[in-house]
């Protein structure tokens, strides 16, 4: 029997007003456990793709779908925002942003007590999910009062108690500093081999290839590639067609090597391809 995690087909949106559609007959598939990545340039349709799959759009968003959406074997057009709430989770990119409440574990507490997680489950969520993202001890602080890779792990903390069957994120990096995205990633590979499935836009390529299983490239509202992150990365001929880079290993490996089905897509691989090459 088949049992995806996300099955999106033929999906297209276009905004009111607007003069073209914005998501154009998009579909993919997406199995549990696996984590996608969604890359292109700006405008492409990422966040209108990752609010589509939330139930964002069409539900609070206005415009007009076609389409499917189907999300932990839900219909996301069909279903109520409120329960896309427990289907899948969001992270935004500001991380302060999304912070509302006086202190860490309130934080938490407030999604929980949204969707009526009783006193004591709520107790033993807050403190596994602040265990999981390295936040265990901070419970009584200010939200505010915490670094930007501390609020952003808040923020994946507060979705995580949830337990959506879907962990989305746009963009949860790009507003902090180098080692604000070290903790963040550190968190996002954590959960990843937890079993997480995870849908995450994110400008860092050479991150998504460590920690994704699909890669999906979209170009002015149409998907362009979908595949391993090996199959979309080392085709960079391809990749530059659209203006997209590829890993930097790649794009060195892809002067040295000769036999372009050898290119290295992530830094480890990389290393062994050029050993042996120094070695033959
Ligand atoms: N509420 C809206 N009404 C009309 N057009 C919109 C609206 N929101 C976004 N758009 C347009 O839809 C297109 C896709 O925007 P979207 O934010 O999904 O792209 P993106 O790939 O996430 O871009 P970025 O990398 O800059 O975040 C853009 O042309 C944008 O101007």
């Amino acid at each position: 029997m088949e049992n995806k995690a996300i099955k999106v087909e033929n999906l297209t949106f276009r905004y009111p007003d607007a003069e073209s559609d914005t998501l154009k007959n998009i579909s993919f598939e997406l199995d549990y456990g696996e984590v996608l990545g969604i890359i292109g340039p700006n405008g492409a349709g990422k966040t209108t793709l990752a609010m589509a799959l939330k139930g964002l759009i069409p539900h609070t968003v206005d415009g007009e779908i076609q389409g499917k959406i189907i999300v932990d074997g839900k219909d996301v057009l069909k279903h109520d925002i409120s329960e896309q709430v427990l289907n899948s989770g969001l992270v935004f990119q500001d991380p302060e942003g999304q912070l509302s409440q006086m202190s860490v574990e309130e934080e938490v507490a407030f999604g929980l007590g949204n969707i009526g997680v009783p006193r004591a489950e709520m107790v033993k969520r807050i403190e596994k999910a602040l265990q999981t993202v390295g936040l265990a001890g901070f419970e009584k602080r200010s939200p505010l009062a915490l670094s930007g890779g501390q609020q952003q792990r808040l923020a994946i903390a507060s979705v995580m108690a949830m337990e959506p069957s879907i962990m989305m994120m746009d963009e949860p990096t790009t507003m902090l500093d180098p080692v604000g995205k070290n903790e963040v990633f550190k968190v996002l590979k954590s959960l990843k081999e937890k079993g997480m499935t995870g849908v995450i836009i994110e400008h860092e390529i050479e991150r998504l290839t460590m920690y994704c299983d699909k890669i999906l490239v979209l170009h002015e509202g149409e998907s362009i590639l979908f595949g391993t992150p090996k199959e979309i990365f080392s085709d960079l001929m391809l990749l530059k067609k659209f203006k997209l880079r590829g890993p930097q290993v790649t794009e060195v490996a892809y002067e040295v090597f000769n036999d372009k089905e050898q290119i290295p897509v992530v830094l480890d691989e990389a290393v062994q391809s050029f050993s042996k090459e120094l070695k033959a």
